[in-house]
């Protein structure tokens, strides 16, 4: 992803990290206030590029997004390429989430685990390793496994990356949209689980957590008057996901069938697996007009 402006002027890195104050490396944007206007640019185009390869009507991540979240944004450059001016060529956003999740025997744990928010490695650049060096880059910066983490919804493409790179095929079935795998449960000093008792005081039953990418559906569907919903059966399971999120109607719902290796494991021509079609079919609940290609 190509800028009119020097990419290595602005991140010294290859890999830069990024937080709420948007300070790439240790440089104070008072020194050149022109490095800040550019680094708003470089996150609502990745942003953009990310919702629209993952069909998403607003971007989940943008520079004021990042701004009011304690989120960590690792963006990645290629330092050789657009004539020695440098290109950027993806990004990984995570965060820590506390998330209500059932364990393997169905048993609600509260958790507050590192989660995958957002990944995108631009179009030209995909398939040629820069997606692993960025997540590999995250794990030994935050001293993690992937199998600690949660992932926010996670595409086929990412499902078939996190099964090829780190072995991850085997998930646990949830009732909202984050997908933690085997092994997950295991470790509770890091995923800092919890048993949430059964029964809770009223006023003390919390939703599970809201994503933000159920966010992006919401402003969807509160589209003003006269502007009308479209009516497709796609719709309706993305209200049935929004509806997952309230303790109340969780345990009436149907748990997912566990994920078989083969299904996930990269095979573009393969059948894919229900994990795969349900993050496909609430994906695709959010689809709009834009061209996936
Ligand atoms: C929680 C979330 O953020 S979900 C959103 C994830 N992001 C997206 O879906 C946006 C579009 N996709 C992408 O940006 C990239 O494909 C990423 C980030 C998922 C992976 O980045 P890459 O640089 O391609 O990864 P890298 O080259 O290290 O690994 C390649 C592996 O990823 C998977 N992968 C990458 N692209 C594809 C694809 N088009 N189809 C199937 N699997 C793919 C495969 O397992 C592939 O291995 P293979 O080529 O041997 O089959």
């Amino acid at each position: 992803m190509a800028f009119p402006f020097d990419i290595n002027q602005i991140f010294l890195e290859r890999v830069t990290l990024l937080d709420q104050t948007l300070v790439a490396g240790n440089r104070k944007s008072t020194e050149r206030p022109d490095l800040l206007e550019h680094i708003v640019t470089v996150i609502d185009e990745l942003g953009r590029a990310s919702a629209k390869a993952q069909q998403l009507t607003t971007p989940i991540t943008s520079a004021s997004k990042l701004q009011s979240q304690k989120h960590q944004l690792y963006l990645l450059k290629d330092v050789e390429s657009h004539r020695g001016h440098g290109m950027v060529v993806g990004f990984l956003k995570v965060g820590y989430k506390k998330l209500f999740l059932l364990d393997r025997q169905g048993v609600h744990i509260e958790a507050e685990p590192m989660c995958v928010l957002d990944f995108y490695i631009a179009e030209n650049f995909q398939r040629h390793g820069y997606g692993s060096e960025l997540f590999d880059f995250m794990l030994q910066h935050n001293n993690l496994e992937p199998v600690l983490m949660a992932y926010d919804r996670p595409s086929p493409k990412f499902l078939s990356f996190l099964a090829k790179k780190y072995w991850l095929t085997q998930s646990v079935p949830q009732v909202n949209n984050f997908v933690v795998f085997e092994g997950f449960f295991l470790n509770k000093t890091v995923a800092q689980l919890r048993k949430v008792p059964l029964k809770k005081p009223d006023g003390e039953i919390k939703p599970y957590a809201v994503m933000e990418r159920e966010v992006v559906n919401q402003e969807q569907r509160a589209l003003p008057w006269p502007f009308p919903l479209p009516h497709s059966p796609q719709r309706s399971v993305s209200s049935q996901s929004s509806n997952s999120l309230s303790v109340g109607s969780s345990p009436s719902r149907v748990p997912l069938q566990v994920t078989s290796a083969s299904a996930v494991a990269g095979n573009r021509d393969s059948p894919q697996s229900p994990l795969t079609e349900r993050c496909r079919a609430r994906r695709t609940s959010i689809h709009h007009d834009h061209d996936p290609s």
